[in-house]
């Protein structure tokens, strides 16, 4: 790979340590994927923040890193609310280890505003061609597919290292070559909500890591986009797919039909939602988690809605980041009157609040995929409506 003189400077250890390793893994990746060179970009996104994911081997790594990022970046969520730790049932173990970690990574100049969803805040807004170097999987589905910006599923190191460097190698999804579909995808039957993450769920697993064109006989809103690309990223490997008539480039760029079709029947879907994920028995659900990937302000809107005038008797977590919570204290509010809690910062998955529950329901197929898997507790889909009944809301 091609290397200016400044970056061979730094991959000499000129400007210290801490950018010589990053220099050095971002090379690595570069030179394993053909990268040509290195290309700057706009916002880093950071994941491998929860203490529960990553342990004192994480923490350890990011407090030997020193310096300051060289473009906005921003972490994924935590493992626990930073401000309701305690109301989540955090142990205060937890909590001092998962403030070590977020001060380890404020200390490099990274935003602490733990979401998924960095492209609803000031300063994280993404647009079409704009590079990035996000990680989380459902962000960079999103900005790839809905924003049409590029950028690849970068680990948490090698964000970070594009975040301390400025700069990200030129390979896979920044390139036009490799954003072209390789797979139709055909669904003639109506969706709308949760469906788009039940069939996310579906045809993830045969996508694979491929670039999916969808067909879709309704359309979707970029909230439902956002829910079926983080699905497809978790039962599969999609980083980047195509709804013809609604994605930027499935408008601006002439693609060819790919030679595979795949259909996906209402009565797959159906399946979905009357199985319990991770457990055969027909078990009672006694927490309900709704914003994977973190709520959009429409989103929370339209909980507060349906929570109106009801009060839940289950555990009914919402989650969002702090700053579109921030954003809209009035909605916050209306939906907390109901008994739910509104938490920022961290989600179902990723926090270990929700371990030994008996049975979660969800409303995101992300979740239902990661939930039994990551939190050892069996997981069931069903529309948003639904998720609201199940914790007691229909009173
Ligand atoms: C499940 C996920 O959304 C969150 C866990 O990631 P981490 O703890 O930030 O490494 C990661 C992903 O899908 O990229
Ligand atoms: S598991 Fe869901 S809510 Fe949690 S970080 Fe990933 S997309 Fe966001």
């Amino acid at each position: 790979m091609y290397l200016t003189s400044e970056e061979e400077n730094i991959l000499d250890g000129e400007q210290g340590e801490t950018l010589r390793k990053a220099m050095e893994i971002l090379v690595a990746l570069g030179d394993i994927y053909g990268a040509d060179s290195l290309i700057p970009v706009k916002s880093a996104q950071i994941a491998g923040v929860s203490y529960k994911t990553i342990g004192d081997a994480g923490l350890e790594w990011i407090s030997d890193l020193e310096g300051t990022v060289k473009v906005p970046s921003i972490l994924n969520p935590a493992g626990m609310d930073m401000v309701r730790w305690k109301e989540m049932g955090i142990e205060p173990e937890f909590a001092e280890k998962q403030l070590e970690i977020i001060a380890a990574y404020e200390k490099l100049g990274i935003s602490s505003k733990c979401t998924c969803t960095p492209y609803y805040l000031e300063g994280f807004s993404a647009t079409c061609g704009d590079h990035l170097a996000w990680s989380e999987s459902s962000a960079v589905s999103y900005a790839n597919s809905v924003i049409g910006a590029r950028t690849n599923r970068e680990g948490g190191p090698s964000a970070l290292s594009a975040a301390l460097v400025g700069k990200t190698g030129n390979y896979g999804y920044h390139l036009d070559e490799n954003r072209v579909p390789t797979v139709s995808v055909v669904v003639d039957h109506e969706l709308s909500g949760s469906d788009y993450g039940a069939l996310g769920y579906i045809a993830g697993k045969e996508i694979g890591n491929r670039v999916p064109m969808f067909h879709l006989a309704s359309t979707p809103t970029s909230d439902e986009l956002k829910g079926l690309g983080a699905a497809m990223a978790a039962s599969g490997a999609v980083a980047l797919y195509h709804v013809e008539g609604v994605t930027p480039e499935a408008k601006q760029v002439h693609f060819d039909k790919p030679d595979e079709t795949i259909t996906i029947q209402r009565s797959q879907l159906d399946e979905v939602y009357e199985t319990i994920i991770g457990n055969e028995d027909d078990l009672e659900c006694d927490i309900v988690a709704v914003g994977c990937p973190h709520c959009s302000p429409e989103e929370l809107n339209r909980i507060a809605d349906l929570l109106e005038g009801k009060r839940i008797e289950k555990e009914l977590w919402v989650c969002t980041s702090r700053e579109v919570a921030q954003r809209y204290p009035d909605v916050v509010k209306r939906i907390e009157e109901s008994g739910s809690k509104v938490l920022c910062d961290t989600c179902m998955v990723v926090s270990p609040a929700t371990e030994g529950h008996n049975c979660m329901m969800v409303n995101s197929g992300k979740a239902l995929a990661y939930v039994p898997g990551m939190c050892k507790v069996p997981a069931k889909i069903g529309s948003l409506e639904t998720c609201i009944k199940k914790a007691g809301g229909d009173n």
